[in-house]
């Protein structure tokens, strides 16, 4: 199932947040979407997951989901979102609760997931006792387990160290080869971006509108063995971005 964003406008009152976004997220393709502070990602990331409908255009799903989806628009937030009663076990069965599914049937979606997310020795600890990026990593096992159409990641990584970072990219590289799954990826990190994307959306500042859209052509398990390329790609994401950050930064100061 491709997503089509066709001429998504909004406005909160008076406060214009976006303006005429079109953009298409390609099945089995990672989206980034960067931009400075303010200006309207983690909102657009809302109407794509229909939290929140915009004032005009609209989000397309074209074609179906996968036919076992459970939850075809899927979230993975910054903190994670875990119950800290529950095991790890549990908080992933929650979601599979949601929609009837116990028992033996339970046990292999979540089996799966766990070990899709190298966490097969860690079902039944509680959260407390996880590192922040083994907590990320049971947020996506969660996310797996309704098998989305597409992951919807606000920050995925934000929360976490860089070291921790660095091994969590790792993982959704490797997740993403054996299983290539969907994502639209809001992120402030421009590293992140060049490392995950397939393309990256870049927006202005507020209003947000769609400055350019860059291709990340190396495939992803190749991209660590060419820094220079990286490089290259992400100081064109930075120029891109330079002069909006800049202004965004001053008109935040202002308000
Ligand atoms: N529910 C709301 N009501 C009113 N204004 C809102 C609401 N949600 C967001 N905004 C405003 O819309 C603008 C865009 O917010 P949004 O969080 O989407 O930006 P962002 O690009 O994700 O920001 P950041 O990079 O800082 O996380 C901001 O000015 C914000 O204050």
């Amino acid at each position: 199932m491709d997503l089509k964003l066709d001429g998504i406008s909004h406005a909160y009152d008076a406060t214009r947040v976006l303006n005429n976004i079109d953009f298409t997220i390609k099945a089995g393709q990672i989206i980034c979407i960067i931009g400075p502070s303010g200006c309207g990602k983690s909102t657009l990331l809302r109407f794509i997951g229909g939290l929140e409908r915009p004032t005009e255009g609209q989000v397309l799903q074209i074609g179906d989901p996968p036919a076992e989806s459970l939850n075809p628009l899927t979230y993975i937030f910054q903190d994670f979102a875990l119950l800290p009663w529950r095991t790890v076990r549990g908080n992933i069965s929650l979601v599979l609760e949601d929609h009837g599914i116990r028992g033996t049937e339970a046990d292999t979606i979540i089996n799966d997931v766990l070990a899709r997310t190298k966490l097969s020795d860690f079902g039944a600890a509680l959260p407390k006792q996880l590192s922040g990026g083994m907590k990320q990593r049971v947020a996506i096992a969660r996310a797996l387990a309704v098998k989305p159409a597409c992951l919807l990641m606000d920050e995925p990584l934000s929360a976490l160290d860089s070291q921790t970072r660095e091994l969590l990219m790792d993982d959704l590289v490797d997740l993403w080869l054996k299983e290539k799954y969907t994502a639209c990826y809001v992120t402030h990190n421009l590293n992140e971006a060049v490392r995950l994307g397939h393309r990256v959306v870049v927006l202005s500042r507020r209003p947000g509108q769609v400055r350019d859209i860059v291709d990340i052509d190396i495939p992803l398990e190749d991209r660590l063995k060419h820094p220079a390329l990286l490089q290259e790609k992400q100081d064109y994401l930075w120029n891109l971005m330079r002069e909006e950050a800049r202004a965004a930064d001053l008109e935040l100061l202002d308000a």
